[in-house]
């Protein structure tokens, strides 16, 4: 068995994200001030998607932490939606995303995220499952709901080992 090929993780920022989903965060001034200037509203931030014959779901997510380094070997999409995933927490967590190559992902890109960012994942975006780095890995998540299938998994022949430095 070959050995996995190394990603080293990257800060997130919104350009980098870009092609795969949108970052959620306060960052900059708000776009709009509401309850008597006393709150800052970042409208309508995210590409929401749940297709058409999906709704929109909100569910709440506990997920055992894990470490880095972290061993990539499954990638998943979802065909007919999007999914968002929020931390109640200010812990970060990993963001793992690929381009897709038509019926599989390609090269995939690691992201750590800073205290108070989400992601929303575009529909049928390549990525990792969600993947806190810190207890309690709790998140509400906004994806589809509906009865036809909307989940596309890849093994990966050959694993990635995700890592914050280069070995
Ligand atoms: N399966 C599920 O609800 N979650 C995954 O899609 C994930 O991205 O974590
Ligand atoms: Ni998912």
């Amino acid at each position: 068995m070959s050995a996995p090929r190394e990603i080293v993780a990257q800060a997130l920022t919104a350009a980098a994200f870009a092609p795969f989903g949108d970052l959620l965060d306060c960052a900059g001034a708000p776009d709009r001030l509401i309850n008597a200037g006393r709150c800052g509203r970042y409208h309508d931030r995210a590409r929401l998607d749940f297709g058409p014959e999906g709704r929109a779901g909100l569910s709440i997510f506990n997920a055992v932490p894990r470490e880095l380094p972290y061993l990539l070997d499954l990638l998943e999409r979802h065909p007919e939606g999007s999914q968002a995933f929020l931390p109640m927490t200010s812990n970060p967590f990993l963001v793992i995303v690929a381009p897709d190559l038509g019926d599989r992902p390609g090269v995939p890109q690691a992201f750590l995220t800073a205290p108070h960012q989400g992601i929303n994942l575009y529909r049928g975006t390549w990525h990792g499952v969600l993947t806190p780095l810190a207890g309690p890995g709790i998140f509400a998540v906004v994806d589809r709901i509906g009865a036809t299938p909307n989940l596309d998994e890849y093994t990966l022949d050959r694993p990635y080992m995700i890592r914050a430095q280069p070995a």
